[in-house]
């Protein structure tokens, strides 16, 4: 079997690792306050990591107290500082009780090598051990599942995972009794443990960062398309959401009906109990709207006190239908304003159904009339637009959400 020179891999490992916080350091975000404490820690834990195997690299060279004794503590301060990067990642938290044991784990390895009296196999053993459980720390953090996992969190996470797995096994290759096991000895095991080493390096050398970019765009994408205090779409969300409905209902040939919907009086509700009380009831209104209809349909702010929802498949009956049940449901609930006293309020709602001459400004604009026209008949009532709309193509089997039967919300519960 070819060999692989160990000590050229350490040296690889150590400017590899000064060259990665080289890079990450220099990167410039686009915003200033981007770089997260989770790049920063990680990118600080490629400095010690670099240092720490430039340091063991030269093992023979320098005094053993500085390979020996700085240069494993180096490493195993590098991998904890990557465990806690990993876990606020993760979680959006360092807690206390992780500092503290990773912490243990780095300081750990003086009393296990005897303070300085062990040899060179039970340090391999020590070192390897405490390495894989630290590196088993931050493969499952990265593996933290939120929402959804995304396809680089199982890269980067389950890689980490692997080389845990790769390291423990050396620590217990090494902890078989009659091995004389040193750092650049050439066996297989050690072989697989620093290519392994090498190669992960390379893979969440930028992977956590790379995961933290892609939370950061999902984040400024919620904040790109979705209303701030009720979150459901914003207006230029709704419009392109509609848009794309529009276009695939014309070419499909099924209905999509659009509902406008406006609260009655809210001007009073802000009078009478204060612009929070105001907010938490557009709050409410916003989770009753997204509770009446199906999950694929959309509810947007477009204004103030107006949302619209656009009712994919939806014919003007079963529209008609949904909207009425909305109107009795919040006609029929309240949004607590203190323990005492609660508002009511009513929506009015306008309809219109996609017919061939539309685009998504004709239909909104009817929509929005007819909702006038409910305001104008006295309100809280829903009214049609009079346009005559597609034949019914197909229609939709799934009952419809229920809403809660009186939904009482309070203010505390805001976004
Ligand atoms: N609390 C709160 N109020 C808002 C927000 N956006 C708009 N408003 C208020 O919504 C109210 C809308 O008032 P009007 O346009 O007169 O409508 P209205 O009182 O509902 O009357 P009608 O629609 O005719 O029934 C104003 O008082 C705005 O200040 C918001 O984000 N939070």
């Amino acid at each position: 079997m070819p060999s692989v020179d160990i000590r050229t891999l350490i040296l690889l490992l150590g400017l590899g690792n000064l060259l990665l916080f080289l890079a990450l350091a220099s990167f410039r975000f686009v915003q200033a306050d981007a770089r997260s404490s989770v790049t920063r820690t990680w990118t600080l834990s490629k400095l010690l990591q670099g240092l720490a195997w430039g340091l063991l690299w030269l093992r023979g060279e320098i005094p053993p107290f500085w390979s020996i004794e700085v240069g494993n503590t180096l490493l195993l301060g590098g991998v904890a500082l990557e465990a806690l990067a990993a876990w606020r990642f993760a979680t959006g938290r360092t807690p206390r009780w992780l500092v503290v044991l990773v912490a243990a784990a780095v300081l750990a390895r003086y009393p296990l090598n005897g303070l300085g009296n062990a040899d060179a196999a039970q340090r391999v053993v020590v070192a390897s051990l405490l390495v894989a459980g630290l590196f088993g720390v931050t493969g499952w953090a990265v593996l933290w599942k939120r929402v959804e996992r995304t396809p680089l969190q199982f890269v980067v996470g389950g890689c980490t995972l692997l080389l845990a797995g790769v390291v423990m096994l050396r620590g217990l290759v090494a902890a078989w009794p009659g091995q004389g096991f040193a750092l650049f000895d050439a066996n297989f095991i050690q072989v697989a443990t620093f290519l392994a080493l090498f190669l992960l390096m390379l893979v969440n050398g930028v992977g956590v960062v790379l995961l933290d970019t892609e939370r950061s765009g999902e984040r400024l994408n919620t904040l790109a398309t979705r209303d701030s205090l009720t979150g459901v779409s914003n207006h230029r969300d709704f419009q392109r959401r509609l848009r794309v409905m529009l276009a695939s209902a014309s070419r499909n040939r099924y209905p999509l009906t659009l509902m406008a919907v406006d609260l009655d009086h809210f001007k009073q509700v802000n009078d009478t109990y204060g612009h929070p009380v105001g907010d938490a009831v557009l709050h409410s209104f916003a989770q009753w709207c997204e509770a009446a209809v199906r999950e694929s349909d959309v509810v947007g702010r477009v204004g103030g006190e107006e949302f619209m929802v656009g009712m994919n498949g939806a014919s003007l009956e079963e529209a008609t239908a949904i909207a009425e049940r909305l109107r009795a449901a919040v006609a029929a609930s309240r949004v607590a304003v203190n323990p005492r006293e609660s508002v009511e309020v009513t929506v009015s709602i306008g309809l219109a159904t996609l017919t061939d001459s539309d685009d998504v400004a004709t239909l909104v604009a009817r929509a929005d009339a007819a909702l006038y026209r409910a305001k104008r008949n006295g309100r809280n009532r829903v009214e049609i637009d009079g346009q005559v709309s597609l034949p019914t193509g197909q229609r939709w089997r799934e009952p419809m959400s229920e809403l809660p039967v009186d939904p009482v919300a309070r203010p505390a519960a805001g976004p």
